[in-house]
């Protein structure tokens, strides 16, 4: 069974626009899926549909099976810039999604320390987000997205605004997170060659309409050098041609 699941999913506005049009999607449980397309054309929309911050006009989405009605526990988001809580330090930042709903116990304090120890933040728990860098702040919004251990993460260019290197670092440290966990992911960018090394496969979507879906066939974990293989830029070659609209030189899988 798909562990997301989007299904003939419409979504308009009151304005009479139609932001998405009959997207079908589906997501197996542990797979890493992106979605790339021009600025406007829907992305943010349809991360909203299956976070359940937003419902769909038409169609339905569901997750494990059940339409979703609402933003669940299961679910965990990045978005594109931070939202720490300024007057908490990172650890209580990270305990947050813990104590929404309970007590944190001294092992949801482990487990975020040991979260900030893969982010490469063990010394900064006890600074406030003024006191980190928009990186550090990343990585914080990274752990705490995780803490509660969702089966499903939702990431709309969480890393946007970075130099290379960080980004680099952070994309590492998010595919070295979901693999530990097994986490099912569905990752926004505008970033062709990020998209290409993160996901197993790559959507794109243009106009509110999923207009091909690209499978990657590199090899996990992702080599240091895969970047800068001549498969890898073929990858990213055929991705700026789908996005584009001209004709590719392999034939791209339809996808709705
Ligand atoms: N509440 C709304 N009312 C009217 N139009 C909206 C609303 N929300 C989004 N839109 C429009 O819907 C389209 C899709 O927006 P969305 O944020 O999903 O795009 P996106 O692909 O994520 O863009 P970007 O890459 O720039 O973040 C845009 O044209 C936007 O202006």
């Amino acid at each position: 069974m798909s562990f997301v699941s989007i299904e003939q999913a419409g979504y308009g506005v009151p304005s009479g626009g139609t932001i998405l049009d009959r997207v079908d999607w589906t997501i197996g449980e542990g797979e890493f899926h992106a979605l790339v397309g021009r600025s406007g054309c829907g992305k943010t929309t349809l991360l909203k549909l299956v976070a359940g911050l937003l419902a769909p006009s038409t169609g339905t989405v569901r997750i494990q099976g059940e339409p979703v009605r609402g933003p669940g526990a299961q679910v965990g988001f990045v978005f594109q810039a931070p939202t720490l809580l300024e007057w908490r330090t990172v650890l209580d930042n990270l305990l947050l999604p813990v104590s929404l709903t309970r007590r944190p116990q001294p092992a949801d304090r482990r487990k975020a320390e040991e979260l900030l120890d893969l982010v490469g933040l063990t010394g900064l728990e006890g600074r406030y987000p003024s006191q980190l860098s928009g990186g550090q702040q990343s990585r914080v919004a990274l752990a705490r997205a995780l803490v509660t251990e969702p089966p499903l993460l939702l990431l709309d260019e969480p890393f946007a605004a970075l130099d290379a290197i960080t980004r680099e670092e952070l994309q590492n440290d998010l595919l070295k997170l979901c693999v530990r966990h097994r986490t099912t992911v569905l990752f926004v960018t505008h970033d062709i060659a990020e998209a290409v090394y993160l996901a197993d496969r790559v959507a794109v979507m243009e106009g509110g309409r999923l207009r091909h879906a690209l499978p990657v066939p590199l090899a996990r974990p992702r080599g240091r050098d895969v970047r800068y293989s001549p498969r890898f830029n073929a990858l990213c070659l055929e991705l700026r041609h789908a996005m584009d609209g001209s004709q590719s030189g392999v034939a791209l899988e339809r996808a709705s």
